[in-house]
């Protein structure tokens, strides 16, 4: 696994555009806890009882699995396969559940992701258009940059003819708190290539993903 997502050659088009980060400022692993410790002060909770004791513990691991995918690149999880094919008709992964965690509140975002792409002489292998939704998904996110993030991966691993990305989410910072609307989904689209430019060509891709969006 490659530990600093930007460790790959500057010039690479798999070199991830990460947002600034402290990733060199000393924070340690106690530190964190320690912050957590806190946070329960805060809400008037005495972390020193059994069913907290461990709980600092426990979010640090959480929070750093949810956002695991900084700590991951494309050429980690593509593992070499993208191949040579002769084909140019639509390619369409539907419904890859999407987990991610809002940026404003980091509070979880659940959906999932409709990504399509037309070839233009290679494919990727299957499973690794949810593994790219996956990395990208496991950061603080915006709806809005996760989809366009799907999307110009998929753009720069592959040249395709054009690439096609829907995501439908709810956002529990919407359902659980401030505004309180369970029912309400957001839906967030980045087209390019083929599917910007045809219109026929982006509504055969919104015909094969037409269901109601209903989490399971
Ligand atoms: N565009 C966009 N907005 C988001 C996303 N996730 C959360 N938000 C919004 O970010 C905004 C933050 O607004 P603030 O007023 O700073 O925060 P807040 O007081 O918690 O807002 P409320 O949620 O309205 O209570 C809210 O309107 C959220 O709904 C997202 O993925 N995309
Ligand atoms: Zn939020």
């Amino acid at each position: 696994m490659t530990l600093f997502p930007n460790s790959c050659a500057p010039d690479s088009p798999l070199r991830l555009s990460l947002p600034p980060t402290t990733a060199d400022a000393p924070v340690t692993e106690a530190d964190m806890q320690a912050a957590v410790r806190t946070l329960l002060l805060g809400l008037g909770e005495d972390p020193d009882r059994e069913g907290l004791r461990d709980t600092p513990k426990r979010v640090v691991k959480a929070l750093k699995f949810l956002t695991s995918g900084y700590r991951l690149s494309l050429d980690d999880l593509l593992n070499g396969a993208v191949f040579t094919e002769d084909t140019d008709e639509m390619v369409l992964v539907r419904d890859i559940d999407l987990f991610s965690s809002c940026e404003h509140h980091i509070l979880p975002i659940l959906g999932r992701a409709h990504v399509a792409y037309i070839p233009n002489g290679k494919v990727i292998g299957l499973s690794k258009i949810a593994r790219i939704c996956e990395m990208y998904g496991r950061r603080l996110q915006v709806q809005e940059r996760l989809t366009a993030q799907i999307a110009d991966a998929l753009q720069g691993l592959l040249q395709p003819q054009g690439v096609a990305v829907v995501v439908e989410a709810s956002h529990m910072c919407m359902v659980m708190r401030g505004v309180q609307k369970p029912g309400s989904w957001t839906v967030t689209s980045a087209v390019r290539g083929a599917f910007a430019k045809d219109s026929r060509t982006r509504q055969e891709f919104m015909d094969l993903i037409q269901h109601r969006p209903e989490f399971r």
